[in-house]
């Protein structure tokens, strides 16, 4: 499986490796030419990279070839000694941001906000042992190296599932507030975080209301991600028969966890406030209409009859966080977070330096 996926990145071709979350197996998935394939109604089956922004493309790698096994362990790329720190400007900039955002906050109708950077590395690390490494250091993520030739390359290790859904049940999370995670102690989360977390919640569940039956929401428990630990309820509900995975995907993205609520207002501040496009980084990938075929024999002795063969289509969509582009000398991280009226900006500046620590250890 490598030597196929060290070919196809040889050759220029699209692809995409990913890891799920617990999961012990890689996937690959590797199209057969460079052709740039993009979703128009979410009724197409493939791996979906989508922006932030949803007024721009999102892709599609169809599913011409997969892959599914243990990948082949890599010789050791150097590590680098460097240590990576951010400017001074960067944080002054970052700093002055987050200002302007809980003015507006306490200035309008606005609640939340999530206000985000990047920053530049000189690195030319593998990609593939890039990969690796994130796949060694964040078990419980799901991990990803994606690659198309007209648009280029991300990796990165997701805490966050935007949806996944399984015939007609869903599931989804509201994940917000962000603190160091620590052994054996016990977080206390404090009622910033805890309204911060509520606000994504409400919306995932008022927006589900509509389009979905039996809603059930987990109470907000301690998740970890890596040195990281955040606030996380689970939500499930079941279409209702009129509506589609799309429908659903496009009535969550972008959530507050990611872009703010009110979810229009918010995205206006960002369009106009930060300065540099997200692309791809608090967008969503996954496997898209994903068909699963499944035979149950109910009667064992009639193990022949495949009469009870159930064939369903599966999507699996995480919020792309935690991650890089890679360009040839280049890893440009991505880090952000949520801002509240009570933001300290200083604070802020910090939790996306943890942040980005994730991605700067396996650099
Ligand atoms: C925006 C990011 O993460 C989001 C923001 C969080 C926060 O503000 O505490 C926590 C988890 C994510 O929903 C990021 O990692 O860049």
């Amino acid at each position: 499986m490598l030597d196929r996926l060290s070919n196809h990145i040889q050759k220029q071709l699209p692809f995409v490796a990913y890891r799920k979350p617990n999961a012990l197996l890689t996937n690959v998935i590797l199209q057969k030419n460079d052709l740039l394939h993009t979703v128009s109604d979410f009724t197409e089956s493939g791996f979906v990279f989508a922006p932030f922004d949803t007024t721009k493309q999102t892709i599609l790698i169809p599913f011409d070839e997969i892959l599914s096994g243990e990948l082949n362990r890599l010789q050791e790329d150097k590590t680098s000694i460097e240590a990576f720190h951010p400017s001074a400007e960067a944080q002054k900039k970052h700093v002055q941001l987050v200002q302007k955002g809980v003015d507006t906050i306490q200035n309008s109708e606005i609640k939340k906000i999530v206000l985000s950077r990047k920053e530049e590395i000189i690195s030319e690390t593998n990609p593939l042992v890039l990969f690796e490494r994130l796949r060694d250091t964040y078990p419980t993520a799901f991990v990803y190296l994606w690659f198309h030739p007209k648009v280029g390359m991300w990796a990165g290790a997701t805490p966050e599932t935007l949806v996944k859904a399984t015939g007609t049940t869903i599931t989804t999370m509201s994940l917000a507030g962000t603190r160091k995670f620590e052994e054996n102690t016990v977080i206390p989360w404090n009622q910033k975080e805890i309204e911060e977390q509520q606000i994504v919640t409400d919306y995932i569940v008022h927006k589900l209301q509509d389009i979905t039956t039996n809603i059930t929401v987990s109470k907000a428990e301690t998740h970890q991600a890596g040195s990281l630990a955040h606030l996380r309820s689970m939500i499930s509900g079941r279409m209702i028969s009129t509506i589609n995975i799309g429908d659903i995907i496009t009535t969550l993205h972008p959530t507050p966890a990611i872009c703010g609520f009110p979810t229009e207002a918010a995205k206006a501040f960002i369009l106009q406030e930060e300065h540099y496009d997200r692309a791809f980084y608090t967008g969503y990938l996954g496997e898209l209409n994903m068909r699963k075929e499944t035979s149950r024999n109910r009667n064992r002795k009639n193990q022949e009859n495949s009469a009870y063969r159930t064939v369903r289509t599966n999507s699996e969509l995480y919020v792309n966080l935690r991650c890089m582009q890679l360009t040839h000398h280049k890893r440009i991280l991505y880090i952000g977070g949520g801002i509240t009226k009570d933001s300290n900006p200083e604070l802020e500046w910090q939790e996306t330096v943890a942040k980005s620590q994730i991605m700067k250890r396996v650099l």
